[in-house]
């Protein structure tokens, strides 16, 4: 099997840093500093997601090339300490996948005590590790939901593990994970749901954003043309709730907010296409493989898992990261002519 039929994007190293200010943190061209790092530990998932994964999972990554435990905390550290990087969060594939999970949490949290960790996380077997999990260090996790009716869940996910996933989130909110958020990828199939999901969440006291498609599915079948926009989720769930515009936390977060019904709770909405963010896009990421990949759309990766097996120190792998960050595209560039996805889908790259 090549390495493209495998999804593995070109690996460069390493970069070009010409005209580069010479600062210690993670900018780029055009005066995006990254202070978030999102960490993928692993291509395995216990969902199928039609939007995200192909119906028989991602190639398995040979054990060799995925980073150990120690691996991931050490560039973690490289990160937080010679970067800049102020909160990690991992994700993946489905990172309560690896049963050494615990361990990267604890080990994190050991050698960057005050660092926030959050996962991203499909929820399922979470219900029998949140405790754990917050005992390890993890600050807080957001959930993939799309939809609470069981029969829709199945048929999205490909699995039938809504009882496990709303176990999951209520045993996140009772180990004190919070905010618990969650995800759910607008399809035309659930849009109809979308008020049903929201007042769960508005009952659960979790928070709840609702997410644009973007072309990152492995099967390739997205479509502008059938993506559900920002704009007519909110006509659907103004049928049923008040909603009164607040707009983002900060400018780097993906998430717009509205008020429901008054507040306090919100809903909020991502709409990565039709309201892109690219232009305050504060994020690094880390694959499973061990390659800096700094924009979600962008195949050219700089690695720093064979640099790190052969001995490099930590400023050497810090000033490769900071190559690969100063060559970030400036956004995913979707709505351009000659858009072509990329190689990785969602789940290979850790969303
Ligand atoms: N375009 C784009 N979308 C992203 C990026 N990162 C995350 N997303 C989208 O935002 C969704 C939510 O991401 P999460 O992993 O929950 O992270 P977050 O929203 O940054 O996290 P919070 O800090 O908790 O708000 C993902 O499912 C993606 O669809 C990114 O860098 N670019
Ligand atoms: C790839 S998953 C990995 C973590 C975990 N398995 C989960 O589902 O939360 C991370 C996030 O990417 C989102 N995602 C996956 N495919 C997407 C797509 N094509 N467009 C937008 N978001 C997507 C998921 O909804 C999820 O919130
Ligand atoms: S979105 Fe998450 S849970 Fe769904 S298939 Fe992708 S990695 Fe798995
Ligand atoms: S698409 Fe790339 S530039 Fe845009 S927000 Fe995502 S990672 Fe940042």
């Amino acid at each position: 099997m090549t390495t493209v039929e495998m999804g593995i994007p070109t690996v460069r190293t390493p970069a070009s840093s010409a005209g580069r200010p010479d600062v210690a943190h993670l900018v780029d061209r055009f005066g995006r500093v990254a202070r978030d790092l999102r960490v993928s530990i692993t291509e395995k998932c216990s969902l199928r997601c039609t939007y995200c994964m192909p119906e028989e999972g991602l190639p398995a990554i040979p054990a060799e090339r995925l980073l150990t435990a120690d691996e991931i905390v050490r560039l973690v550290v490289v990160a937080v300490r010679r970067l800049g990087v102020r909160e990690v969060r991992f994700t993946g594939g489905e990172p309560l996948m690896r049963a050494d999970l615990e361990r990267i949490v604890a080990g994190c949290a050991a050698r960057v005590p005050g660092v926030p960790l959050a996962m991203t996380t499909n929820a399922v077997g979470l219900e029998h590790r949140a405790r754990g999990l917050a005992a390890a260090g993890l600050t807080r996790v957001n959930v993939s939901l799309d939809t609470v009716e069981r029969g829709q869940f199945a048929k999205l996910t490909r699995r039938d593990r809504l009882p496990s996933v709303l176990a999951g989130i209520r045993a996140a909110v009772a180990a004190g994970l919070s905010p618990v958020k969650i995800n759910a990828v607008l399809m035309p199939e659930t849009l109809g749901g979308a008020p049903d999901l929201l007042q769960w969440c508005l009952d659960e006291g979790v928070q709840l954003r609702f997410i644009e498609e973007m072309p990152l599915d492995a099967d390739h079948e997205w479509a502008r043309e059938n993506m559900v926009p920002a704009d007519r989720l909110l006509a659907v769930l103004g049928e049923r709730f008040d909603l009164g515009e607040i707009g983002r936390d900060d400018p780097s977060a993906p998430a717009e907010k509205w008020r429901v019904n008054g507040g306090p709770s919100t809903v909020g909405i991502i709409a990565s296409v039709s309201r892109s963010f690219c232009a305050d896009c504060d994020r690094t990421r880390l694959t499973a493989e061990g390659t800096v990949r700094s924009c979600l759309f962008s195949d050219s990766e700089i690695d720093l898992r064979g640099p790190m097996r052969s001995g490099a120190g930590d400023e050497e792998l810090a000033l490769l990261w900071r190559g690969a960050m100063w060559n970030k595209w400036v956004g995913h560039g979707i709505e351009a002519d000659g858009f072509a996805p990329p190689v990785r889908s969602m789940g290979a790259i850790g969303g």
